[in-house]
């Protein structure tokens, strides 16, 4: 029998039954091929592992983000792996790869680690952790509904107030000494107050103080290889008597404040609905009874008002998030200061900027943003300087991928080094140039990187808060300088204090907030005093 021309095979035909599995076994061959070629490819360079535990003796913990870049030197690579038991961590040393992996290759690397100790302490309800699927595509939707570009506007009038009591508390303090507390204070009341309708007095509240100590313990979990339960899942079922379990510790003392975050603010707001509840009734009760036959009730704010009261009651993960919100924003602008201490001259710029475009007689709004091009610079610097997150928020990798000649297998956790990264080739502590981010007209110049492209993350999982932070931030800075003089304190001998972002950092943890501000806040002039005065209105 001859052979049929391609096509021509018949029901019946014996090359139509052999057909089929001509192509599986072509698609077989060529799967099996890709999948040994895969195996064949190495990992990315990095520390010689050793057998069984990996690289668990080479864990950076103090500086990971100093430690990561050296490696980068070291192995002449911007992709660099450490192996651990459980999995790889590659870290992501350039903005290019960490822009091609968690960027471009985002559906496949838009999950988050599966952290045995977020589920020990209880933070796997934080959105920054929920894994990609239905569930985290609800939360993002949920959010962005609130916080996209336009939706943050709404939230400007009581920045603009707790910037204003920030500026009025400081011209009170007698020390003008800057104070991280006091920086934190209108973060901490705007997030609160818009997220659980909560006012706050002080940053004693139970509420904060709650939150604060629950943050420090995200902030040491996520280090990657932080906790050797990670690495050996085991661990967690030794006796708490045995020298590996200290962890068991760790959990003890901490779950309770990472609940207890979570569930305070919100309970403070179930107690506010509660006592308003038979106000909220008779309200949906009306809502209910206008409703339409085709099932549509007349828009009023009072069924805003019920509807997002339900929500908030069914949501209330999704707000869980934004207390990681207040240590970024707030490390972001604490940075800012340290850095106007150390650049007059950038400071005196801004301040020229302000008084042409402001004036003595008001506070800057945001209103004025496009206006201010340059504190548009110091706003962007600000971000790119000291990052607040330095390596980043990790991801994972969903399948076997390869990358630039090197094997990145799947479940891996994925670390951009943010503050390499975002140095975007400038030698970190080298300067503090607004005017990078400017043109010759001294207009922003849209070739130059925003660094908010970095320092925000990467893909799918970018931050969800990024253009609420930026209103703040903006805000903040141009108000600061528009009305005081940031200087060095003091030393005992009185010579003005040596400062420096080495000197301010801490050695480790997720934040990156400065450990102490050693800056003096003085008003400009009389002007100055008289408008910080004013009551808001
Ligand atoms: C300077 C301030 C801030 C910085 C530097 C920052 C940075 C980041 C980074 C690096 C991530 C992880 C992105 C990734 O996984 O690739 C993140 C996630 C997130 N941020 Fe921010 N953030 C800031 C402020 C805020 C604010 C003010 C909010 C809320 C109002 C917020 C809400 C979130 C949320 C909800 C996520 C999780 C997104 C997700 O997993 O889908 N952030 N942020």
């Amino acid at each position: 029998m001859g052979l049929l021309p391609l096509g021509s095979a018949t029901l019946n035909s014996p090359s139509f039954s052999l057909f089929p599995m001509f192509v599986l076994l072509a698609i077989s061959l060529g799967a099996f091929a890709l999948f040994s070629r895969k195996r064949e490819l190495s990992l990315p360079p990095g520390p010689k592992p050793l057998p069984v535990i990996g690289n668990l003796f080479d864990v950076p913990l103090i500086k990971p983000w100093i430690v990561y870049e050296k490696w980068a030197q070291t192995y002449g690579s911007d992709v660099l792996c450490m192996q651990l038991p459980s999995q790889p961590v590659i870290i992501l040393n350039s903005a290019q790869v960490a822009g091609d992996l968690l960027g471009e290759r985002s559906n496949i690397y838009g999950d988050k680690p599966r952290a045995l100790m977020d589920k020990l302490l209880g933070w796997d309800w934080a959105m920054s952790s929920i894994p990609y699927g239905q569930r985290w595509t609800y939360a993002r939707k949920y959010f962005h509904q609130s916080f996209n570009g336009i939706a943050v506007q709404q939230y400007r009038d009581v920045q603009q107030r707790e910037v204003r009591r920030f500026l009025q508390r400081t011209l009170m303090e007698q020390d003008r000494k800057a104070n991280m507390k006091s920086v934190t204070h209108p973060f901490a009341t705007v997030i609160l107050e818009i997220t659980y309708g909560i006012q706050i007095q002080s940053l004693d509240d139970p509420v904060v103080v709650n939150i604060r100590e629950a943050l420090e313990t995200f902030s040491e979990i996520k280090v990657p290889g932080a906790f050797w339960v990670e690495a050996f899942p085991f661990l967690r079922h030794l006796p708490r008597w045995t020298p590996g379990a200290a962890f068991h510790r760790y959990i003890d003392l901490n779950r309770p404040k990472v609940l207890a975050a979570r569930e305070r603010p919100f309970g403070r707001t179930l107690q506010d609905i509660a006592r308003n509840f038979y106000t909220c009734l008779r309200f949906e009760l009306n809502v209910v009874k206008s409703i339409k036959n085709d099932g549509t009730a007349p828009p009023s704010m009072v069924h805003d008002l019920v509807q997002a009261l339900r929500e908030e009651y069914s949501n209330k993960n999704e707000y869980y998030e934004h207390e990681a919100a207040v240590e970024t924003t707030h490390s972001t602008i604490c940075w800012f200061i340290v850095a106007m201490a150390m650049y007059p001259q950038v400071q005196e710029k801004a301040q020229r900027e302000l008084d042409r475009v402001i004036g003595a007689d008001r506070l800057p709004v945001h209103e004025d943003y496009d206006s201010l091009p340059y504190i548009q610079g110091v706003m962007l610097e600000s971000l790119r300087w000291v990052p607040g997150l330095p390596i980043g928020i990790p991801h994972r990798s969903m399948v076997d991928d390869e990358y630039r000649g090197y094997r990145i297998p799947k479940n891996s956790t994925m670390v951009p080094n943010t503050w390499n990264v975002s140095s975007l080739g400038i030698m970190m502590q080298d300067s503090f140039d607004p005017e990078r981010y400017l043109d010759k007209e001294g207009r922003i110049n849209p070739e130059v990187r925003d660094p908010s492209t970095i320092v925000f993350g990467f893909g799918r999982r970018m931050c969800a808060g990024r253009y609420f932070a930026k209103e703040a931030i903006f805000l903040t800075i141009a108000s600061i300088l528009h009305v005081f003089n940031i200087q060095p304190a003091l030393d005992e001998d009185g010579k003005p204090m040596q400062l420096s972002i080495a000197a301010a950092a801490p050695e480790s943890g997720l934040f990156l907030h400065p450990k102490r501000l050693d800056c003096t806040l003085a008003p400009r002039s009389d002007k100055a005093v008289k408008v910080i005065g004013e009551v808001y209105e």
